[in-house]
């Protein structure tokens, strides 16, 4: 056996041991958590495969399923074609699948949320009873009124519906929170539901469960202990990896003893000094070392460090990307290839370094707005994105065809039902059609880029397309309300649009990339799961700006506040712990090589504290601006 062929099977009892988990007469529940790299999610689906193929046929004629949990969308889809669409198989987010369980018990989500809603108003009353007159005692009189309101109206409500975009914000809509509470809460107190989970998914796996909701996780694996031969709990994961709060703490310890625990010490993705690296951030954490493949290569990494203030972060980004493409001979690296993903620390960075920070930062700091914002849902954003961006594009390279096809698929111009009973006037419906592009055309390649605004207002005066409820104020030339600029509030949806809309269109298909996961540019905790070739960390603590995380504290050139020194004390997690995994999962992104672009409040006693920790050799640290 060749070495590579003894790599693949390496970790081949891991596999084994889930195999022999997973049969359905009588199956066993197991944790396999281990690193970066090392296989869990090939691991997962081969595991799938392999079950579909000895017992696929008993799945079948009981109407069984194993039913897998991912963390994101993309995972879903990934698995789903590992998988070939395999219909004896549900892969579904998290939030999709609890929604699975729930939907169509109304009378007992209506006493949910009945319930929640009072305790939630009760604790607003209280709030308000003891604070002064302040910005946020207004915002939680708004909250007590709406939460008032939709309580109100619950008896009205004969089916609810969860809108997992977040385009749809009826009264009978739910959000992520409330699936998941809920259902947590219903395998809890009713035996009926956990039944029904069991009889219809024998087998369920989650991917990534470090990061699963902590109360949800208590729910299943109370399921699992109450049905021990007949559900398995799969879980895949790293604890290393765990980044979002949300996730159960202690995950490890609350294994039941008769589990199996499958383990997996290779890393497949990494190149060996990758690995070296990851091994040493994680070796103050649990100490789990990993080991390269035979053929992995040497690979390279650079820690790039550089003061907090420079004149143009993105011009030392850029050479320090020219520096790793002389240094490894790869021109991929070189700027402008768009060979590397940079991952910024939060998304505001990305925006800037991308270029669609006047469009985004209005919106992301309207808090209501960001999963929306992120995921690229709501009307307002559809509009740009959705409608007018496919029509401007074919509009600028004169594409006809996918002209006609913009503007026939939602332009109310072409509206077949119109077009039909225009009659005579069918010729003249179709030249204003022609006249709303032909100036929107004109707007477009104007010397002067357009903003926003401008291409809204065109298409309110032509009817090109329906102008959504949200974008409505921001047609006429004067506000609707009255208001102006100066005394409008930026922490309103209102107030975020109308400075959102002053940024050049250009930004809306960056915007749109960068959120459908398709630009270069990601945030530390966006790449979970994922790999790439040659991966550009960006660390900023100021530019940052949060509170979560801070490379400062890890890095040891910032002291310790007294709550780290508290939770220390007490075992709980620090914003140390949290940074350590949080570079954890960018760095054992890369396949080939790593930079790290570090921007520290003390630049030199960084790099003598990396060196001393043995993270960094001395050559591999380069000073910027050089
Ligand atoms: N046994 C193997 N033989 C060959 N390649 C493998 C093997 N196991 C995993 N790989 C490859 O290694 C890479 C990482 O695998 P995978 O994404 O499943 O790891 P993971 O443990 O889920 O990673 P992470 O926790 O970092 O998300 C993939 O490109 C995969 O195809």
């Amino acid at each position: 056996m060749t070495g590579v062929i003894a790599d693949d099977v390496f970790d081949a009892e891991a596999d084994e041991i889930i195999r022999g988990c997973l049969d359905l007469t009588a199956v066993r529940s197991f944790f396999l958590y281990a690193g970066a790299g090392s296989g869990k999610t090939r691991s997962l689906v081969q595991a799938v495969r392999d079950l579909c193929r000895r017992q696929g046929r008993q799945l079948t004629l009981t109407g069984q399923k194993v039913a897998v949990i991912t963390y994101t969308n993309a995972a879903c889809d990934e698995i789903l074609q590992r998988l070939e669409f395999d219909p004896r198989v549900d892969v579904s987010t998290i939030h999709a699948f609890a929604w699975s369980l729930i939907r169509g018990y109304d009378a007992d989500i209506r006493r949910w949320l009945d319930a929640n809603l009072l305790a939630e108003i009760a604790e607003l009353e209280d709030k308000q009873a003891r604070g002064r007159a302040s910005k946020a005692s207004v915002e939680r009189a708004q909250s007590i009124e709406s939460k008032t309101r939709r309580r109100q109206g619950l008896p009205a409500i004969t089916r609810f519906v969860y809108s997992p975009t977040g385009d749809n914000r009826t009264r009978d809509s739910l959000n992520h929170a409330e699936v998941i509470a809920m259902t947590a809460e219903f395998l809890t107190s009713k035996p009926g539901l956990r039944r029904l989970l069991v009889a219809r998914y024998p087998v369920l796996l989650i991917d990534e469960s470090q990061d699963t909701a902590r109360r949800l996780m208590d729910a299943l694996l109370g399921v699992q202990v109450a049905f021990p031969t007949q559900f398995c709990l799969g879980l895949f994961g790293d604890t290393m990896q765990r980044i979002y709060a949300d996730g159960k703490v202690g995950l490890a310890e609350a294994i039941p003893e008769a589990w199996a625990r499958p383990r997996k010490a290779m890393n497949h993705r990494c190149p060996k000094r990758v690995i070296t690296l990851i091994n040493k951030i994680r070796a103050e954490a649990d100490g789990q070392a990993q080991r390269p493949r035979s053929n992995a290569q040497e690979g390279t990494v650079r820690l790039f460090l550089s003061p907090e203030a420079v004149p143009s972060k993105s011009a030392l980004e850029a050479s320090a990307a020219a520096r790793m493409a002389e240094l490894t001979g790869d021109e991929a690296w070189l700027p402008g290839r768009d060979g590397v993903k940079t991952l910024a620390l939060e998304h505001l960075m990305s925006a800037r370094r991308f270029g669609f920070e006047r469009f985004f930062g209005p919106l992301y700091r309207y808090e209501p707005m960001r999963t929306g914002l992120l995921g690229g849902n709501g009307s307002g954003l559809g509009f740009f994105t959705r409608e007018l961006l496919p029509l401007a594009n074919a509009l600028v390279v004169g594409d006809r065809f996918a002209i006609a096809s913009a503007i026939r698929r939602s332009s109310p111009l072409l509206d077949r039902q119109r077009l039909a009973t225009a009659g005579q006037q069918q010729q003249a419906e179709l030249a204003r059609a022609k006249a709303a592009c032909d100036g929107l055309r004109a707007l477009l390649v104007a010397a002067e880029p357009p903003s926003l605004r401008a291409l809204l207002r065109h298409v309110a005066e032509t009817n090109l397309f329906v102008i959504p409820d949200v974008l409505q104020p921001f047609v006429p030339d004067v506000p609707a309300d009255g208001a102006d600029a100066e005394d409008d509030d930026a922490s309103t949806e209102g107030g975020a649009w109308r400075r959102a809309l002053d940024a050049p269109f250009s930004e809306i298909e960056r915007y749109d990339r960068y959120v459908r996961g398709v630009s270069q540019f990601d945030t530390h905790q966006g790449v979970k799961g994922r790999e790439f070739d040659r991966v550009m960390v960006v660390i900023s603590d100021d530019e940052a700006g949060g509170f979560l995380f801070s490379y400062g504290k890890l890095i040891g050139t910032k002291a310790k506040t007294r709550t780290d020194i508290e939770n220390e004390t007490a075992g709980n997690d620090t914003s140390i712990d949290r940074t350590r995994r949080l570079f954890y999962v960018t760095c054992s992104r890369a396949e080939k090589s790593l930079a790290i672009v570090y921007y520290s409040d003390n630049p030199g006693l960084a790099r003598a504290n990396l060196i001393e920790r043995g993270w960094f050799t001395d050559g591999e640290i380069e000073v910027m601006p050089a």
